[in-house]
């Protein structure tokens, strides 16, 4: 059941500036080591009323479409460039499951899609987004019962949100009795224009300043990775994803690469951070659990990614004896965990 909490659509508040992909400079890398107008104004505005309304995605682009055709059948190490991939969705632990839905659906303009609850396993799970999940990448909240805080680590970064207005939605989020401990402005060494939201859990959201319509507001996931070029690698070779774009910031000393299977102003997609000091392998916590990825074969996706020197956490198959759904799993090289989720079984879940 959909529960209204969504603002229609927000209009172009304010100009954005984007960051200017920075060529690829060659920054330190590690060696041997391994490497958002709205058609109307609420009587009482609120940050739910900045995020974009839940609009039809466009089709990939002609251009991706082209490329996906053109892939030959190839090797296995081509089947992801063949297969209908899409980030699903998001998984991730809460400590207060109606607090964070509250929060979310007042804050972030989200919507509570659906929610399920496995009392045979002792946890919750809510889903929230922008819309279908059949056409956007979505949050699965877990609430584990009786645990009510994680420990987060230094690996996870954010989840960004893409709105019109940084400025208004983080004003917004702040006197409505939201977190906003990085206020609106543009990022150090950089002209993008954002903001850091928290969430009841702690979690940071990371408010990005974009023009125009927004047909995925779910942009991106953050995640800290000790060996860029590896990482890049095993995105693209294993996972099948397309390196979108690749940002130094000799300020801050960090690299971004942003990877995905579609453009970033349609898509969810992956921000890779590496830090050029970092000295060892990051804390994942225990509040990231994973990412859930599209696939129609599960099993030449397993193929694809052993075919990278990847490795396999679940083989191809029934997710277990009582749930059909085929999957499989797989970790990336800083132990990020990756689901692939078969597209018909997925569907059945509606
Ligand atoms: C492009 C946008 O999506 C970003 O997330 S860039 C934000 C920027 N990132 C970093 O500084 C990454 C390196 C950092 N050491 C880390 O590990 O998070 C950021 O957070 N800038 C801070 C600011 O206040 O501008
Ligand atoms: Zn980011």
């Amino acid at each position: 059941m959909l529960t209204k909490g969504f603002a229609s659509a927000s209009r172009n508040l304010c100009r954005s500036t984007s960051l200017a992909p920075k060529p690829t400079a060659p920054g330190p890398q590690r060696v041997g080591s391994s490497i958002a107008g709205l058609s109307h104004l609420p009587a009482v505005p609120s940050a739910a009323n900045c995020f974009a309304s839940p609009v039809s995605r466009k089709t990939p682009s002609p251009s991706l479409r082209r490329t996906v055709t053109m892939a030959s059948a190839g090797s296995a190490l081509d089947w992801g460039k063949e297969d209908s991939r899409r980030m699903l969705h998001v998984v991730y632990r809460v400590g207060d499951l109606e607090k964070t839905i509250e929060y979310y659906k007042k804050h972030f303009g989200m919507q509570l899609l659906r929610m399920r609850d496995v009392p045979e396993g002792k946890f919750t799970n809510a889903f929230l987004g922008y819309g279908s999940e059949l056409e956007h990448c979505v949050l699965e909240l877990t609430y584990n019962y009786g645990v009510d805080s994680y420990p987060l680590g230094d690996g996870f970064g954010h989840f960004g949100l893409a709105v019109n207005d940084v400025y208004k939605t983080a004003e917004s989020i702040q006197s409505s009795g939201g977190q906003v401990p990085r206020p609106a402005g543009p990022v150090k060494g950089g002209s993008t224009i954002i903001a850091f939201a928290k969430d009841p859990t702690g979690y940071s959201f990371e408010l990005i300043q974009r023009e125009g319509k927004i047909p995925e507001p779910f942009a991106q996931v953050m995640l800290r990775v000790f060996d860029l070029e590896k990482s890049i690698q095993y995105y693209t070779q294993a996972l099948g994803m397309t390196l979108l774009r690749k940002r130094e910031n000799p300020e801050g000393r960090y690299t971004l690469a942003f990877l995905g299977y579609g453009p970033e102003e349609e898509n969810t997609v992956f921000e890779l951070t590496y830090n050029w000091d970092r000295k060892e392998p990051y804390n994942k916590g225990g509040g990231y659990a994973q990412m859930a990825i599209s696939t129609n074969d599960v099993y030449k996706t397993a193929e694809q990614i052993r075919a990278a020197g990847g490795t396999l956490t679940k083989e191809p198959g029934p997710a277990s004896p009582n749930i059909p759904t085929k999957i499989c799993a797989t970790t990336d090289p800083d132990g990020w965990k990756i689901v692939f989720v078969d597209n018909e079984d997925f569907k059945k879940e509606f």
